[in-house]
């Protein structure tokens, strides 16, 4: 299975992504995680970490940096293709509807969906990446997202506190507004939507990974 972990900068997705992997190796099954971007592995991924570490100028138009990030996954295709045949479970941290969600927030509102559309023909049709078989949206409040993002250890790619991305909160609110809409659409395929504050108060890793092996588990 194919399982993709969604959300804006700092919902907890890495920390989720390694917690769901543990649990599904302690109950007997196989799994790993592949983050996305992929700094250190690829060209595109490179590339990627120079822009949002700030040294290269704004990229021309979301189009482009989608395919930016699509060429990295499009790099990845072997990589993908081993995980998936050696693990029963591969966990994505970020894919797709990534791209999705962040190009279309820094579109213009009307262009948006047919955005979203283009990325997904761009990566499934012609780049030939695989569809995954769950998406699960980390729904982390933007305020809390950001306290997480601060609590983060040192990125390779940049020494600020907060990436080009990060950095921008109407961005962070679009994002937020673009993952609703695919979730309510099933863009994508399969959602699974898991809320990681309750109450006011923020999950354990692993209470947020169970719930996530339980999505994962009903869409076996
Ligand atoms: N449920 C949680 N409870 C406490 N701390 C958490 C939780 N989830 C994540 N954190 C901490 O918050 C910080 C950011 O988490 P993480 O790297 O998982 O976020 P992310 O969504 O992958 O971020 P980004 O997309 O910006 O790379 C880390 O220091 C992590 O240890
Ligand atoms: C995979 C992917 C990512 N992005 C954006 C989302 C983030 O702001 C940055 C980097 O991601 P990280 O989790 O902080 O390392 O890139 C994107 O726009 N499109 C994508 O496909």
């Amino acid at each position: 299975m194919l399982v993709a972990i969604e959300g804006g900068d700092g919902a907890g997705k890495a920390t989720a992504a390694a917690e769901v992997a543990a649990q599904l190796v302690a109950a007997g099954r196989s799994a790993t995680v592949l983050s996305f971007p992929r700094y250190a592995e690829t060209l595109g991924g490179h590339v990627l970490g120079e822009y949002l570490g700030g040294r290269l100028p704004h990229i021309a138009s979301p189009r482009a940096a989608a395919v930016l990030y699509a060429l990295d996954r499009m790099e990845s295709a072997g990589a993908i293709a081993n995980a998936a045949a050696n693990h029963d479970v591969v966990v994505f941290d970020r894919y797709i509807a990534s791209n999705m969600a962040y190009q279309a927030a820094q579109e213009d509102p009307g262009g948006s969906d047919a955005l979203m559309r283009w990325i997904g023909r761009l990566e499934i049709d012609q780049f030939g990446l695989p569809l995954p078989d769950l998406n699960v949206y980390l729904d982390t409040p933007a305020d809390i997202a950001r306290g997480l993002i601060l609590r983060k250890r040192k990125r390779s790619y940049t020494d600020d506190p907060l990436d080009a991305y990060e950095a921008d909160d109407g961005l962070q609110r679009r994002v937020r507004e673009r993952y609703e809409a695919m979730v309510a659409e099933g863009l994508l395929g399969h959602w699974a939507r898991v809320p990681t504050v309750v109450d006011g108060a923020l999950r354990p890793p692993r209470e947020i990974a169970a719930a996530i092996v339980g999505a994962i588990d009903r869409a076996a």
